[in-house]
């Protein structure tokens, strides 16, 4: 495990405007899929400005997570998250977790978050002992606060943009990887809107994610498992993360392709740090990796960060592309997986314990 201090921040700047204007130019796309290209093929992370979203907005979103993380744990805990097919009518994921309920790598990560799916309410419910009916995994209904009142309706609103920005950071990524257009050339099925069809009924998740700083943190049960890391490093498991954090800097770290220097994507005001999952990863067989990222949070305050997960539909199929097999040498390096198997598999695991699935 290095401990050296991350480089400063180089990550590529990406103008996601021309996708969004009707009346953009082809050059104009042209230059941010070319753009986009390099990014993720280098860093598989870059900023995204031009997504339309005014700082306004997205500063409300940070003063509602951290209006959220400052109520008393008894407040937090209305909203707890309940095992998946437990009395109490969970789903096992959605709700509030506490400080060191999330595990990365066997370790507690040093963070306490709210997590929301798409919603699934509909989902058949068996009854349980306890007389709520129970949920299989993920299947839910997602739980908001009643502190701050106004943070449910903010947050639906936001999601619903952000999922115009994920259409229109996948939409680019088509074009950025040559995959055609359909009747001119494009392989069946696998032209460049292949990743708009595949993330329409997006199972997308938003994470509101609060850390304290590791050193001289309060004493939490478990704090000795935890003092090494904020989140530890990991992949994203779908298509793209649009990430909105504080202006805390050298928190979130990203692994460089050298696979040893950690660089820190510090925020710049206004933009979201987007970075790009596994199943990003599969489709381009490897083109595209999905990049390893951590956070380190010993700077200064309370950090808060709301990450959006703009994923594939629950049962998308995701297998690497035609096209990306020819520019990758030939050889199919992954087999078709189901994207809700993916995630469960996942989320599955997250948790102290692993009592979940
Ligand atoms: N929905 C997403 N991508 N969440 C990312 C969380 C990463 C940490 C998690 N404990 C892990 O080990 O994956
Ligand atoms: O808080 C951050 O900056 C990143 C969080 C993250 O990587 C995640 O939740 O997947
Ligand atoms: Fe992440």
């Amino acid at each position: 495990m290095t401990t050296t201090s991350p480089t400063p921040s180089s990550l590529p700047i990406i103008d996601i405007s021309p996708f969004f204007d009707p009346h953009s130019t082809p050059s104009a796309r042209y230059a941010t899929a070319t753009a986009l290209n390099t990014a993720c093929t280098t860093y598989g992370f870059f900023y995204l400005t031009g997504h339309g979203i005014p700082e306004s907005k997205l500063n409300r979103i940070i003063s509602l997570a951290r209006q959220f993380f400052s109520l008393p744990l008894s407040e937090n805990n209305k909203i707890k998250r309940h095992h998946a097919g437990g009395p109490e009518g969970g789903d096992g994921a959605r709700g509030y977790q506490g400080m060191g309920e999330n595990v990365t790598l066997g370790r507690r990560d040093m963070h306490e978050a709210v997590d929301w799916y798409r919603e699934w309410d509909h989902a058949p419910r068996e009854e349980g002992s306890g007389g709520k009916g129970t949920y299989k995994m993920l299947q839910g209904p997602n739980l908001w606060p009643e502190e701050p009142a106004e943070l449910k309706e903010v947050y639906e609103a936001y999601v619903e943009e952000l999922q115009g920005v994920g259409m229109a950071v996948v939409r680019a990524m088509g074009v950025a990887l040559g995959l055609g257009e359909v009747g001119k050339g494009a392989v069946e099925g696998e032209d460049e809107e292949v990743f708009v069809r595949a993330t329409e009924r997006s199972f997308w998740v938003m994470r509101m994610i609060g850390y304290p700083r590791l050193e001289g943190s309060p004493d939490v049960v478990g704090a000795d498992d935890m003092e090494a890391f904020s989140c530890g490093e990991h992949t994203d498991y779908g298509c793209v993360t649009l990430l909105l954090a504080d202006p805390t800097p050298g928190a979130l770290q990203v692994l460089l392709k050298d696979g040893k220097t950690w660089l820190n994507a510090d925020p710049i005001p206004g933009a979201l740090v987007v970075n790009i999952g596994d199943m990003i990863q599969r489709w381009t067989n490897g083109l595209w990796m999905s990049t390893k990222h951590r956070v380190i949070h010993k700077g200064e305050g309370y950090r808060v960060s709301v990450p959006f997960f703009f994923e594939p539909g629950f049962e998308a199929r995701v297998r690497p592309l035609a096209r990306c097999v020819e520019k990758t040498g030939g050889v199919k390096k992954y087999e078709e997986c189901v994207y809700g198997e993916h995630l469960l598999g996942k989320v599955g695991g997250n948790f102290y314990g692993g009592e979940e699935v």
